[in-house]
């Protein structure tokens, strides 16, 4: 478990972290998100004692970092997996950081073959992809086998494989009890990681929520209605009331429209009594990209406008 309360960070006049509330708790995946310099590394920092708060504190099993016994079993993390030794081989690096924190040699092995770095084990980490390097930085996050688990955008730049992998990776600690915090910027692939999601922007809590009731407080429900018949469709929504728009925009092939604000049997039913065919009939529901923008738009430190500037660059306006 961890316990931040009233953390704040300030360095001169910026203040970074802004007096952050929050707990995670064990047995699931916690997402840390917010939108460029929103504060999640320097909370992370903190967290991990690497920073000092200016005001509040965070614990880790109800102690600061500063007083755990053997801090490598009771918390692992993985902030910069481009942080090794060169000319160090993974097994060395790994041995090094065993033998730093008094921990079992033995214990080096089972976390190479737990991250599937054993058949490279012997070789430079300096010439490792980045995913093997990730992979090296989990196993040694994991060298002390601890309950609590931070990752720092562990997925970044990865190949779909790797980020797969990942994913997997992460569900299976907090399955086995953990308490596992992972901040990204891959909003769709933390939907699919993260059942809780902790949202920071300007350093401020925004959402300490489910990843569910994140998306769905944000977004709005709608219905996906595809028919041949599309026109009349259309008239008998309007007259019961129904708001709809062209789901294919105004270029699109047609024959579909999205229905809001109504549940998707009244949907069927008022198609059916019409005598109108369906061809598609699903429900749709908000990405958390669009949860996210929305609820974090006022947050964005730097925006870009879409439109690209007279040289053919993308101009970029402080908001
Ligand atoms: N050592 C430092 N000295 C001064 N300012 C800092 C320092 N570290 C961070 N900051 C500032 O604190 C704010 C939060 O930065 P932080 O790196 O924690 O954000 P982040 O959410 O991790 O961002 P990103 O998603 O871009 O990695 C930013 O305005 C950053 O410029």
């Amino acid at each position: 478990m961890i316990e931040v309360r009233g953390l704040t960070k300030a360095y001169g006049r910026t203040v970074a972290v802004d007096d952050l509330t929050f707990s995670v708790r064990p047995g699931t995946v916690t997402g840390f998100l917010g939108p460029n310099g929103a504060g999640k590394s320097t909370t992370m920092r903190m967290i991990l004692g690497l920073d000092v708060p200016t005001r509040g504190q965070a614990l880790i099993n109800g102690q600061p970092y500063a007083s755990l016994v053997s801090p490598l079993t009771k918390v692992g993390a993985l902030l910069d997996a481009t942080w090794i030794h060169p000319n160090r081989s993974a097994r060395a690096h790994l041995a090094f950081l065993a033998a730093s924190n008094k921990l079992p040699r033995a214990r080096v092995d089972e976390v190479l073959e737990l991250v599937g770095l054993t058949a490279v084990a012997g070789k430079s980490a300096g010439k490792f992809s980045l995913g093997m390097k990730q992979r090296l930085g989990l196993a040694g996050a994991l060298l002390g086998d601890p309950e609590v688990l931070l990752f720092d955008e562990p997925v970044n730049g990865l190949d779909p494989e790797g980020i797969h992998w990942i994913r997997t990776f992460m569900k299976n600690l907090a399955s086995q009890g953990r308490t596992v915090l992972v901040s990204s910027h891959l909003l769709s692939e933390m939907a699919l990681t993260a059942d809780h999601l902790l949202v920071i922007g300007r350093g401020r809590l925004i959402a300490d929520q489910s990843t569910a009731d994140f998306i769905s407080q944000a977004t709005e429900a709608s219905v996906k209605v595809r028919s041949p018949q599309l026109a009349e469709l259309r008239t008998a929504l309007a007259a019961a009331g129904i708001r709809t728009t062209d789901s294919d925009g105004p270029t699109g092939p047609g024959g579909a429209l999205t229905a809001f604000g109504t549940p998707i049997e009244r949907i069927g039913d008022l198609a059916a009594s019409h005598g109108v065919v369906l061809h598609e009939l699903s429900p749709q529901t908000g990405s958390l990209e669009d949860a996210f923008i929305q609820l974090t738009g006022d947050s964005v430190e730097y925006s870009g406008t879409s439109t690209p500037g007279p040289t053919g660059t993308e101009r970029t306006v402080a908001s």
